[in-house]
Protein backbone atom coordinates (compact mmCIF):
# COMPACT_ATOMS: atom_id res chain seq x y z
CA UNK A 1 0.00 0.00 0.00
CA UNK A 2 1.56 2.93 -1.05
CA UNK A 3 2.18 6.22 1.48
CA UNK A 4 -0.57 8.27 0.28
CA UNK A 5 -3.08 5.26 0.79
CA UNK A 6 -1.70 3.94 4.19
CA UNK A 7 -2.37 7.85 5.19
CA UNK A 8 -5.96 7.20 5.61
CA UNK A 9 -5.74 4.16 7.27
CA UNK A 10 -7.37 5.24 10.54
CA UNK A 11 -6.42 2.37 13.49
CA UNK A 12 -9.19 1.95 16.28
CA UNK A 13 -7.87 2.07 19.35
CA UNK A 14 -9.12 0.94 22.48
CA UNK A 15 -7.49 2.58 25.60
CA UNK A 16 -9.62 3.66 28.86
CA UNK A 17 -9.32 7.69 29.39
CA UNK A 18 -10.10 9.68 32.16
CA UNK A 19 -13.67 8.90 32.65
CA UNK A 20 -14.71 6.74 30.06
CA UNK A 21 -13.82 3.82 27.49
CA UNK A 22 -12.49 4.88 24.53
CA UNK A 23 -12.75 3.32 20.79
CA UNK A 24 -11.82 4.16 17.46
CA UNK A 25 -13.20 2.75 14.33
CA UNK A 26 -13.09 2.36 10.56
CA UNK A 27 -15.52 1.65 7.56
CA UNK A 28 -16.86 1.10 3.61
CA UNK A 29 -19.81 1.56 1.93
CA UNK A 30 -23.48 -0.76 0.14
CA UNK A 31 -27.05 -0.39 -0.51
CA UNK A 32 -29.32 -0.39 -2.86
CA UNK A 33 -33.27 0.23 -4.16
CA UNK A 34 -34.78 3.46 -5.17
CA UNK A 35 -37.57 4.99 -3.62
CA UNK A 36 -39.61 7.42 -5.27
CA UNK A 37 -37.00 9.70 -6.20
CA UNK A 38 -34.72 12.00 -4.28
CA UNK A 39 -34.51 15.80 -2.69
CA UNK A 40 -33.57 16.63 1.01
CA UNK A 41 -35.36 18.61 3.52
CA UNK A 42 -32.80 21.58 4.28
CA UNK A 43 -35.35 24.53 4.39
CA UNK A 44 -36.52 25.76 7.43
CA UNK A 45 -38.42 23.49 9.62
CA UNK A 46 -41.91 24.31 11.16
CA UNK A 47 -42.04 25.36 14.69
CA UNK A 48 -41.79 21.71 16.95
CA UNK A 49 -45.21 21.63 18.80
CA UNK A 50 -44.91 22.03 22.88
CA UNK A 51 -44.95 19.57 24.82
CA UNK A 52 -42.78 16.88 23.76
CA UNK A 53 -40.53 15.22 26.48
CA UNK A 54 -37.19 16.70 27.31
CA UNK A 55 -33.85 14.31 28.03
CA UNK A 56 -32.59 13.45 30.90
CA UNK A 57 -29.90 16.55 31.53
CA UNK A 58 -26.54 16.53 32.92
CA UNK A 59 -23.67 14.06 31.87
CA UNK A 60 -24.26 10.90 31.08
CA UNK A 61 -21.17 8.51 30.63
CA UNK A 62 -21.21 5.11 28.43
CA UNK A 63 -18.88 2.92 28.55
CA UNK A 64 -17.75 0.71 25.33
CA UNK A 65 -15.42 -0.74 23.85
CA UNK A 66 -13.22 -0.52 20.82
CA UNK A 67 -12.62 -2.68 17.70
CA UNK A 68 -9.56 -1.74 15.89
CA UNK A 69 -9.29 -1.40 12.16
CA UNK A 70 -6.94 -1.35 9.41
CA UNK A 71 -7.80 -1.80 5.73
CA UNK A 72 -10.91 -3.28 4.39
CA UNK A 73 -9.50 -5.35 1.58
CA UNK A 74 -6.74 -3.54 0.95
CA UNK A 75 -8.68 -0.23 0.52
CA UNK A 76 -7.87 2.39 3.32
CA UNK A 77 -10.07 3.19 6.48
CA UNK A 78 -10.29 4.70 9.94
CA UNK A 79 -11.87 4.77 12.97
CA UNK A 80 -15.27 5.42 15.62
CA UNK A 81 -18.57 4.39 17.52
CA UNK A 82 -21.45 4.24 20.14
CA UNK A 83 -25.54 2.69 20.61
CA UNK A 84 -29.13 3.61 21.25
CA UNK A 85 -33.29 2.01 20.39
CA UNK A 86 -36.74 2.66 18.74
CA UNK A 87 -39.50 5.17 18.85
CA UNK A 88 -36.89 8.19 18.81
CA UNK A 89 -37.90 10.07 15.78
CA UNK A 90 -41.62 9.94 15.00
CA UNK A 91 -41.58 13.28 17.02
CA UNK A 92 -39.11 15.08 15.00
CA UNK A 93 -40.65 13.42 11.71
CA UNK A 94 -44.07 15.07 12.58
CA UNK A 95 -42.24 18.26 12.36
CA UNK A 96 -41.70 18.14 9.10
CA UNK A 97 -43.41 19.34 6.06
CA UNK A 98 -43.14 17.06 2.62
CA UNK A 99 -44.23 17.31 -0.80
CA UNK A 100 -42.69 16.80 -4.23
CA UNK A 101 -40.63 19.47 -5.41
CA UNK A 102 -40.05 20.27 -9.56
CA UNK A 103 -36.41 21.02 -10.00
CA UNK A 104 -34.46 22.70 -13.10
CA UNK A 105 -35.64 19.62 -15.88
CA UNK A 106 -36.43 17.21 -14.00
CA UNK A 107 -39.20 16.40 -11.17
CA UNK A 108 -38.35 14.60 -8.37
CA UNK A 109 -40.09 13.86 -5.01
CA UNK A 110 -39.16 14.90 -1.90
CA UNK A 111 -39.40 12.19 1.12
CA UNK A 112 -41.72 13.36 3.45
CA UNK A 113 -41.93 13.84 7.34
CA UNK A 114 -44.89 12.95 8.17
CA UNK A 115 -45.89 10.52 10.67
CA UNK A 116 -47.22 8.79 7.82
CA UNK A 117 -44.39 8.58 5.74
CA UNK A 118 -42.66 5.36 7.03
CA UNK A 119 -45.33 2.06 7.64
CA UNK A 120 -43.55 -0.29 10.30
CA UNK A 121 -45.00 -3.89 9.44
CA UNK A 122 -44.03 -7.20 10.75
CA UNK A 123 -41.49 -8.19 8.51
CA UNK A 124 -42.00 -9.80 5.49
CA UNK A 125 -38.86 -11.63 4.27
CA UNK A 126 -36.13 -13.48 5.47
CA UNK A 127 -32.49 -13.89 4.72
CA UNK A 128 -33.61 -16.58 1.81
CA UNK A 129 -35.64 -13.75 0.56
CA UNK A 130 -32.45 -12.42 -1.27
CA UNK A 131 -29.93 -13.52 -3.36
CA UNK A 132 -26.52 -12.35 -3.21
CA UNK A 133 -24.34 -11.05 -5.83
CA UNK A 134 -21.49 -9.88 -4.00
CA UNK A 135 -19.66 -8.20 -1.23
CA UNK A 136 -19.19 -4.41 -1.67
CA UNK A 137 -17.38 -3.83 2.05
CA UNK A 138 -16.78 -5.42 5.22
CA UNK A 139 -16.42 -3.73 8.82
CA UNK A 140 -15.33 -5.01 11.96
CA UNK A 141 -18.24 -7.34 13.07
CA UNK A 142 -20.32 -7.77 9.47
CA UNK A 143 -19.95 -7.61 6.00
CA UNK A 144 -22.31 -5.40 3.54
CA UNK A 145 -23.66 -7.58 0.29
CA UNK A 146 -24.64 -6.15 -3.21
CA UNK A 147 -28.40 -8.40 -2.95
CA UNK A 148 -31.29 -9.32 -5.15
CA UNK A 149 -34.87 -9.66 -3.68
CA UNK A 150 -35.67 -12.79 -5.46
CA UNK A 151 -39.79 -11.86 -5.84
CA UNK A 152 -39.29 -8.25 -7.26
CA UNK A 153 -35.63 -8.46 -8.73
CA UNK A 154 -34.65 -5.04 -6.83
CA UNK A 155 -31.07 -4.64 -5.15
CA UNK A 156 -30.62 -3.60 -1.91
CA UNK A 157 -27.17 -3.54 0.35
CA UNK A 158 -27.87 -6.27 2.78
CA UNK A 159 -25.28 -5.98 6.03
CA UNK A 160 -24.65 -9.05 7.84
CA UNK A 161 -23.73 -8.96 11.53
CA UNK A 162 -22.49 -11.76 13.22
CA UNK A 163 -23.92 -12.30 16.39
CA UNK A 164 -21.01 -14.51 18.03
CA UNK A 165 -18.46 -11.38 16.68
CA UNK A 166 -20.42 -8.86 18.13
CA UNK A 167 -21.00 -10.54 21.68
CA UNK A 168 -16.83 -11.29 21.54
CA UNK A 169 -16.27 -7.37 20.28
CA UNK A 170 -19.30 -6.04 23.13
CA UNK A 171 -21.07 -4.45 20.07
CA UNK A 172 -24.42 -5.20 20.76
CA UNK A 173 -25.65 -2.12 21.60
CA UNK A 174 -23.94 -0.28 18.82
CA UNK A 175 -26.18 -2.86 16.25
CA UNK A 176 -29.28 -1.89 18.50
CA UNK A 177 -28.79 1.80 17.94
CA UNK A 178 -27.62 1.30 14.45
CA UNK A 179 -31.03 -0.18 13.78
CA UNK A 180 -32.93 2.66 16.18
CA UNK A 181 -31.69 4.94 13.68
CA UNK A 182 -32.17 3.41 10.89
CA UNK A 183 -35.65 2.32 10.52
CA UNK A 184 -37.00 5.75 12.21
CA UNK A 185 -34.67 8.25 9.83
CA UNK A 186 -36.60 9.83 7.02
CA UNK A 187 -34.07 11.88 5.26
CA UNK A 188 -33.06 11.81 1.82
CA UNK A 189 -29.16 12.11 2.83
CA UNK A 190 -29.77 9.42 4.98
CA UNK A 191 -29.39 5.40 4.04
CA UNK A 192 -33.02 3.84 3.54
CA UNK A 193 -33.90 0.95 5.79
CA UNK A 194 -36.47 -1.22 4.35
CA UNK A 195 -36.30 -4.66 6.20
CA UNK A 196 -34.09 -6.15 9.39
CA UNK A 197 -34.45 -8.94 10.86
CA UNK A 198 -31.96 -11.76 12.41
CA UNK A 199 -31.24 -15.83 12.31
CA UNK A 200 -29.49 -17.76 15.26
CA UNK A 201 -26.32 -16.31 14.30
CA UNK A 202 -26.36 -12.69 12.19
CA UNK A 203 -28.05 -9.53 12.87
CA UNK A 204 -29.88 -8.28 8.93
CA UNK A 205 -30.29 -4.42 7.72
CA UNK A 206 -31.45 -4.62 4.24
CA UNK A 207 -30.96 -0.82 2.98
CA UNK A 208 -31.16 0.76 -0.13
CA UNK A 209 -28.10 0.41 -2.36
CA UNK A 210 -25.73 3.23 -2.58
CA UNK A 211 -24.88 2.33 -6.32
CA UNK A 212 -22.11 5.20 -6.32
CA UNK A 213 -20.48 3.97 -3.56
CA UNK A 214 -18.24 5.71 -1.30
CA UNK A 215 -17.17 9.38 -1.21
CA UNK A 216 -14.17 8.61 -0.10
CA UNK A 217 -12.75 6.59 -2.99
CA UNK A 218 -14.43 8.96 -5.09
CA UNK A 219 -12.46 11.67 -3.44
CA UNK A 220 -9.51 9.25 -4.15
CA UNK A 221 -10.30 9.17 -7.80
CA UNK A 222 -10.13 13.20 -7.67
CA UNK A 223 -7.08 14.49 -9.49
CA UNK A 224 -4.58 15.65 -6.43
CA UNK A 225 -7.12 13.62 -4.32
CA UNK A 226 -9.31 16.95 -3.68
CA UNK A 227 -12.14 18.42 -4.68
CA UNK A 228 -12.61 22.23 -5.86
CA UNK A 229 -14.34 24.81 -2.95
CA UNK A 230 -17.71 24.84 -4.55
CA UNK A 231 -17.75 21.11 -4.85
CA UNK A 232 -16.27 20.77 -1.20
CA UNK A 233 -18.87 23.40 -0.27
CA UNK A 234 -21.94 21.82 -2.04
CA UNK A 235 -20.94 18.13 -0.13
CA UNK A 236 -20.57 20.01 3.23
CA UNK A 237 -23.85 21.60 2.77
CA UNK A 238 -25.77 18.17 2.08
CA UNK A 239 -23.32 16.71 5.19
CA UNK A 240 -25.13 19.55 7.16
CA UNK A 241 -28.73 19.09 6.24
CA UNK A 242 -27.77 15.91 7.32
CA UNK A 243 -26.56 16.28 10.70
CA UNK A 244 -29.24 18.93 11.14
CA UNK A 245 -31.68 15.84 10.79
CA UNK A 246 -29.39 14.24 13.28
CA UNK A 247 -29.77 16.10 15.86
CA UNK A 248 -33.39 17.45 15.85
CA UNK A 249 -34.26 13.67 16.02
CA UNK A 250 -31.50 13.55 19.33
CA UNK A 251 -28.91 12.03 17.80
CA UNK A 252 -24.82 13.13 17.91
CA UNK A 253 -23.85 11.27 15.01
CA UNK A 254 -20.05 11.13 16.06
CA UNK A 255 -18.32 9.79 13.03
CA UNK A 256 -18.50 11.83 10.17
CA UNK A 257 -15.58 11.20 7.69
CA UNK A 258 -15.58 10.15 3.98
CA UNK A 259 -15.64 6.62 4.07
CA UNK A 260 -19.38 7.18 5.98
CA UNK A 261 -20.83 8.89 3.25
CA UNK A 262 -22.16 7.22 0.33
CA UNK A 263 -23.34 8.34 -3.21
CA UNK A 264 -26.69 7.37 -4.66
CA UNK A 265 -26.60 7.18 -8.05
CA UNK A 266 -27.46 10.28 -8.56
CA UNK A 267 -24.53 11.74 -6.60
CA UNK A 268 -26.29 12.83 -3.58
CA UNK A 269 -24.89 12.04 -0.32
CA UNK A 270 -26.37 8.95 2.06
CA UNK A 271 -24.60 9.26 5.23
CA UNK A 272 -24.50 5.59 6.61
CA UNK A 273 -22.75 3.92 9.53
CA UNK A 274 -24.75 4.76 12.99
CA UNK A 275 -23.22 2.37 14.93
CA UNK A 276 -21.20 5.30 17.02
CA UNK A 277 -24.28 7.51 17.15
CA UNK A 278 -25.67 8.27 20.47
CA UNK A 279 -28.86 9.08 21.71
CA UNK A 280 -29.18 12.13 24.15
CA UNK A 281 -30.94 10.46 26.71
CA UNK A 282 -34.61 11.44 24.97
CA UNK A 283 -36.58 9.19 22.34
CA UNK A 284 -36.93 12.02 19.75
CA UNK A 285 -34.65 14.05 20.70
CA UNK A 286 -35.74 17.71 23.38
CA UNK A 287 -37.64 20.19 21.48
CA UNK A 288 -36.43 22.64 19.78
CA UNK A 289 -36.63 26.07 20.38
CA UNK A 290 -37.05 28.77 17.62
CA UNK A 291 -34.03 31.98 17.18
CA UNK A 292 -34.56 35.24 15.04
CA UNK A 293 -31.88 35.87 12.52
CA UNK A 294 -29.40 37.86 13.43
CA UNK A 295 -29.03 38.55 8.92
CA UNK A 296 -32.74 38.98 8.14
CA UNK A 297 -34.55 38.66 11.43
CA UNK A 298 -35.86 35.05 10.04
CA UNK A 299 -36.83 32.72 12.63
CA UNK A 300 -34.47 29.38 12.97
CA UNK A 301 -34.59 26.36 14.09
CA UNK A 302 -32.42 25.67 16.88
CA UNK A 303 -31.62 22.31 16.30
CA UNK A 304 -28.31 22.44 19.75
CA UNK A 305 -31.25 22.56 21.62
CA UNK A 306 -32.62 18.81 20.97
CA UNK A 307 -29.58 17.58 22.65
CA UNK A 308 -28.98 20.86 24.94
CA UNK A 309 -27.24 19.45 28.49
CA UNK A 310 -26.68 16.13 26.93
CA UNK A 311 -22.93 15.36 27.70
CA UNK A 312 -21.83 12.08 27.06
CA UNK A 313 -17.93 10.46 28.07
CA UNK A 314 -17.13 7.88 25.39
CA UNK A 315 -14.30 8.24 23.49
CA UNK A 316 -15.19 7.01 19.93
CA UNK A 317 -14.34 8.36 16.47
CA UNK A 318 -12.31 8.07 13.89
CA UNK A 319 -8.68 9.30 14.79
CA UNK A 320 -7.83 12.65 12.85
CA UNK A 321 -11.52 13.86 13.41
CA UNK A 322 -11.55 13.44 16.70
CA UNK A 323 -12.57 16.59 18.82
CA UNK A 324 -10.51 17.30 21.57
CA UNK A 325 -13.07 17.30 24.00
CA UNK A 326 -13.47 13.75 23.49
CA UNK A 327 -9.50 13.06 23.75
CA UNK A 328 -9.38 15.63 27.28
CA UNK A 329 -12.39 13.25 27.94
CA UNK A 330 -14.42 16.23 29.39
CA UNK A 331 -17.67 14.35 28.02
CA UNK A 332 -18.80 15.71 25.06
CA UNK A 333 -21.97 16.89 23.29
CA UNK A 334 -23.40 17.21 19.21
CA UNK A 335 -20.74 20.07 19.40
CA UNK A 336 -18.57 17.19 17.93
CA UNK A 337 -20.55 16.64 15.01
CA UNK A 338 -19.45 20.01 14.15
CA UNK A 339 -15.89 19.45 14.96
CA UNK A 340 -15.70 16.66 12.58
CA UNK A 341 -17.91 18.82 9.34
CA UNK A 342 -14.55 20.89 9.80
CA UNK A 343 -12.26 18.63 9.38
CA UNK A 344 -14.03 17.25 6.74
CA UNK A 345 -14.25 20.64 4.59
CA UNK A 346 -10.19 20.52 4.76
CA UNK A 347 -9.69 17.61 3.73
CA UNK A 348 -12.31 17.62 0.74
CA UNK A 349 -10.38 20.93 -0.16
CA UNK A 350 -6.94 19.71 0.87
CA UNK A 351 -6.57 16.33 0.53
CA UNK A 352 -5.12 15.35 4.48
CA UNK A 353 -6.70 16.19 7.00
CA UNK A 354 -5.48 19.10 9.35
CA UNK A 355 -3.79 17.84 12.38
CA UNK A 356 -2.21 14.52 10.99
CA UNK A 357 0.57 13.62 12.73
CA UNK A 358 3.04 10.51 12.96
CA UNK A 359 1.67 8.85 15.57
CA UNK A 360 -1.50 8.42 17.45
CA UNK A 361 -0.50 10.73 20.38
CA UNK A 362 1.09 12.95 17.39
CA UNK A 363 -2.12 13.73 15.83
CA UNK A 364 -3.90 13.90 19.45
CA UNK A 365 -1.48 16.45 20.63
CA UNK A 366 -1.97 18.47 17.52
CA UNK A 367 -5.90 18.25 17.83
CA UNK A 368 -5.59 19.62 21.47
CA UNK A 369 -2.80 22.16 21.10
CA UNK A 370 -2.09 23.35 17.13
CA UNK A 371 -4.17 26.03 15.51
CA UNK A 372 -5.33 24.81 11.98
CA UNK A 373 -2.80 25.94 9.12
CA UNK A 374 -3.40 26.29 5.61
CA UNK A 375 -1.60 25.67 2.60
CA UNK A 376 -0.55 28.55 -0.23
CA UNK A 377 -1.92 25.97 -2.45
CA UNK A 378 -4.84 25.57 -3.31
CA UNK A 379 -6.12 28.71 -3.26
CA UNK A 380 -8.96 29.02 -0.48
CA UNK A 381 -11.37 32.14 0.22
CA UNK A 382 -11.66 33.99 3.03
CA UNK A 383 -15.15 32.71 4.00
CA UNK A 384 -13.53 28.72 3.57
CA UNK A 385 -10.75 29.33 5.78
CA UNK A 386 -13.01 31.06 8.18
CA UNK A 387 -15.63 28.92 8.60
CA UNK A 388 -13.19 25.29 8.91
CA UNK A 389 -11.47 27.93 11.61
CA UNK A 390 -15.07 28.44 13.15
CA UNK A 391 -15.47 24.82 13.20
CA UNK A 392 -12.36 23.93 14.27
CA UNK A 393 -12.52 26.28 17.54
CA UNK A 394 -10.95 23.77 20.13
CA UNK A 395 -13.12 25.55 23.08
CA UNK A 396 -16.40 24.05 22.38
CA UNK A 397 -18.62 26.47 23.40
CA UNK A 398 -17.53 29.14 21.30
CA UNK A 399 -17.33 26.63 18.22
CA UNK A 400 -19.89 27.65 15.06
CA UNK A 401 -23.19 25.60 16.08
CA UNK A 402 -22.35 25.15 19.55
CA UNK A 403 -25.28 28.21 19.72
CA UNK A 404 -28.19 27.12 17.72
CA UNK A 405 -26.59 24.02 15.73
CA UNK A 406 -27.30 23.57 11.95
CA UNK A 407 -28.46 27.11 11.35
CA UNK A 408 -25.71 29.02 12.78
CA UNK A 409 -23.96 26.73 10.56
CA UNK A 410 -25.89 27.55 7.75
CA UNK A 411 -25.95 31.51 7.69
CA UNK A 412 -22.06 31.30 7.58
CA UNK A 413 -20.76 32.94 4.29
CA UNK A 414 -19.42 30.33 3.29
CA UNK A 415 -22.57 28.91 2.64
CA UNK A 416 -24.41 32.16 1.35
CA UNK A 417 -24.42 30.43 -2.60
CA UNK A 418 -26.08 27.73 -1.15
CA UNK A 419 -30.17 27.04 -1.43
CA UNK A 420 -30.95 25.17 0.83
CA UNK A 421 -34.50 25.02 -0.17
CA UNK A 422 -33.19 23.05 -3.72
CA UNK A 423 -30.07 21.30 -2.11
CA UNK A 424 -31.74 17.96 -3.52
CA UNK A 425 -32.24 19.49 -7.01
CA UNK A 426 -28.92 20.94 -7.38
CA UNK A 427 -26.62 18.99 -9.57
CA UNK A 428 -23.89 17.05 -7.74
CA UNK A 429 -20.20 18.33 -8.59
CA UNK A 430 -19.65 14.36 -9.31
CA UNK A 431 -22.09 12.11 -10.82
CA UNK A 432 -20.60 8.62 -10.14
CA UNK A 433 -20.30 5.96 -13.07
CA UNK A 434 -23.39 4.92 -14.20
CA UNK A 435 -24.07 1.46 -14.17
CA UNK A 436 -26.65 -1.24 -14.56
CA UNK A 437 -26.38 -1.65 -10.57
CA UNK A 438 -25.04 -5.22 -10.86
CA UNK A 439 -21.61 -4.35 -11.52
CA UNK A 440 -21.06 -2.36 -9.00
CA UNK A 441 -18.49 -0.82 -10.91
CA UNK A 442 -18.14 2.32 -7.97
CA UNK A 443 -16.57 -0.37 -5.74
CA UNK A 444 -13.93 -2.04 -5.48
CA UNK A 445 -13.57 -6.12 -6.02
CA UNK A 446 -13.31 -7.54 -2.39
CA UNK A 447 -12.86 -11.40 -1.59
CA UNK A 448 -13.89 -12.91 1.34
CA UNK A 449 -13.13 -16.37 2.61
CA UNK A 450 -15.82 -17.50 4.22
CA UNK A 451 -19.28 -16.66 2.52
CA UNK A 452 -21.97 -15.90 4.48
CA UNK A 453 -24.94 -18.23 3.20
CA UNK A 454 -28.50 -16.64 2.98
CA UNK A 455 -30.40 -19.55 2.42
CA UNK A 456 -29.34 -20.87 5.21
CA UNK A 457 -30.69 -18.49 7.76
CA UNK A 458 -34.10 -18.65 9.11
CA UNK A 459 -35.69 -15.73 10.81
CA UNK A 460 -36.36 -15.70 15.01
CA UNK A 461 -38.80 -13.76 15.71
CA UNK A 462 -38.24 -12.93 19.59
CA UNK A 463 -38.26 -10.85 22.17
CA UNK A 464 -39.82 -7.21 21.99
CA UNK A 465 -39.24 -8.22 18.07
CA UNK A 466 -41.37 -11.13 18.10
CA UNK A 467 -44.92 -10.70 16.68
CA UNK A 468 -46.86 -13.71 17.25
CA UNK A 469 -48.60 -13.26 14.07
CA UNK A 470 -46.20 -14.30 12.06
CA UNK A 471 -45.64 -17.55 13.40
CA UNK A 472 -45.57 -20.25 10.38
CA UNK A 473 -45.49 -17.30 7.88
CA UNK A 474 -41.76 -17.34 8.39
CA UNK A 475 -39.35 -20.31 8.99
CA UNK A 476 -38.32 -19.69 12.63
CA UNK A 477 -36.07 -21.55 15.15
CA UNK A 478 -35.30 -21.70 18.53
CA UNK A 479 -32.73 -18.55 19.96
CA UNK A 480 -29.12 -19.37 21.45
CA UNK A 481 -28.56 -23.03 20.21
CA UNK A 482 -28.24 -23.84 16.55
CA UNK A 483 -25.05 -22.58 14.78
CA UNK A 484 -23.66 -21.08 17.73
CA UNK A 485 -20.27 -22.72 18.52
CA UNK A 486 -16.85 -22.00 20.05
CA UNK A 487 -17.92 -21.91 23.60
CA UNK A 488 -21.26 -19.96 22.60
CA UNK A 489 -23.95 -22.45 23.49
CA UNK A 490 -24.65 -21.25 27.20
CA UNK A 491 -25.26 -17.57 25.81
CA UNK A 492 -28.64 -16.66 26.09
CA UNK A 493 -28.86 -14.69 22.40
CA UNK A 494 -32.59 -14.11 23.26
CA UNK A 495 -31.62 -11.64 25.21
CA UNK A 496 -29.16 -9.78 23.86
CA UNK A 497 -30.66 -9.80 20.88
CA UNK A 498 -34.09 -9.64 21.85
CA UNK A 499 -34.35 -5.42 21.16
CA UNK A 500 -33.60 -6.06 17.93
CA UNK A 501 -36.39 -5.62 16.19
CA UNK A 502 -37.53 -7.60 13.29
CA UNK A 503 -39.62 -5.42 10.62
CA UNK A 504 -40.42 -4.16 7.46
CA UNK A 505 -40.20 -0.55 6.68
CA UNK A 506 -42.65 0.58 3.59
CA UNK A 507 -41.84 4.24 2.79
CA UNK A 508 -44.00 6.53 0.83
CA UNK A 509 -45.50 5.72 -2.45
CA UNK A 510 -44.23 1.81 -1.32
CA UNK A 511 -46.77 -1.21 -0.68
N1 LIG B 1 -26.20 1.07 1.67
C1 LIG B 1 -25.05 0.77 1.09
N2 LIG B 1 -24.88 0.81 -0.27
C2 LIG B 1 -23.71 0.49 -0.84
N3 LIG B 1 -22.62 0.11 -0.14
C3 LIG B 1 -22.72 0.05 1.20
C4 LIG B 1 -23.94 0.38 1.90
N4 LIG B 1 -23.72 0.23 3.24
C5 LIG B 1 -22.45 -0.16 3.38
N5 LIG B 1 -21.83 -0.29 2.17
C6 LIG B 1 -20.46 -0.72 1.92
O1 LIG B 1 -20.06 -1.58 2.95
C7 LIG B 1 -19.00 -0.99 3.71
C8 LIG B 1 -19.16 -1.35 5.16
O2 LIG B 1 -20.35 -0.76 5.64
P1 LIG B 1 -20.44 -0.22 7.12
O3 LIG B 1 -19.35 0.76 7.36
O4 LIG B 1 -21.83 0.22 7.36
O5 LIG B 1 -20.14 -1.57 7.87
P2 LIG B 1 -19.68 -1.77 9.34
O6 LIG B 1 -19.65 -3.23 9.57
O7 LIG B 1 -20.52 -0.94 10.24
O8 LIG B 1 -18.25 -1.20 9.31
P3 LIG B 1 -17.47 -0.55 10.49
O9 LIG B 1 -16.77 -1.63 11.20
O10 LIG B 1 -16.55 0.42 9.81
O11 LIG B 1 -18.48 0.14 11.31
C9 LIG B 1 -19.12 0.50 3.40
O12 LIG B 1 -17.90 1.17 3.55
C10 LIG B 1 -19.56 0.49 1.97
O13 LIG B 1 -18.46 0.28 1.10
Amino acid sequence: MGASASRFIRRVASAPNAKGLFSLNSRSPATTTTRNGFLAPSEPLPPVPAGLPTPSEGMTSSLETTSSTSSRGGYPTRTGRAYSNASAYKGAKDRVANGMVEGPGKMAFRRTYSSNSIKIRSVEVGPSSFQKIKMLGRGDVGKVYLVREKKTGKLFAMKVLSKKEMIQRKKIKRALTEQEILATSNHPFIVTLYHSFQSDQYLYFCMEYCMGGEFFRALQTRPGKCLPEDAARFYAAEVTAALEYLHLMGFIYRDLKPENILLHHSGHIMLSDFDLAKQSGQPGGRPATIHQSELNGMPLIDTRSCTANFRTNSFVGTEEYIAPEVIEGQGHTSAVDWWTLGILIYEMIYATTPFKGEQRNDTFANICKIPVHFRDQPKVSQAGKDVVVRLLDKTESTRLGSKSGASEVKQHKWFAKINWGLLRNTQPPIIPASSNGIDAVNFRNLQESTSIHLDQGSIIIQGVAGNPSLAGKVPTSTPGTPGVDDGMENVDMGSLFGAFNNVTLVHDGEC
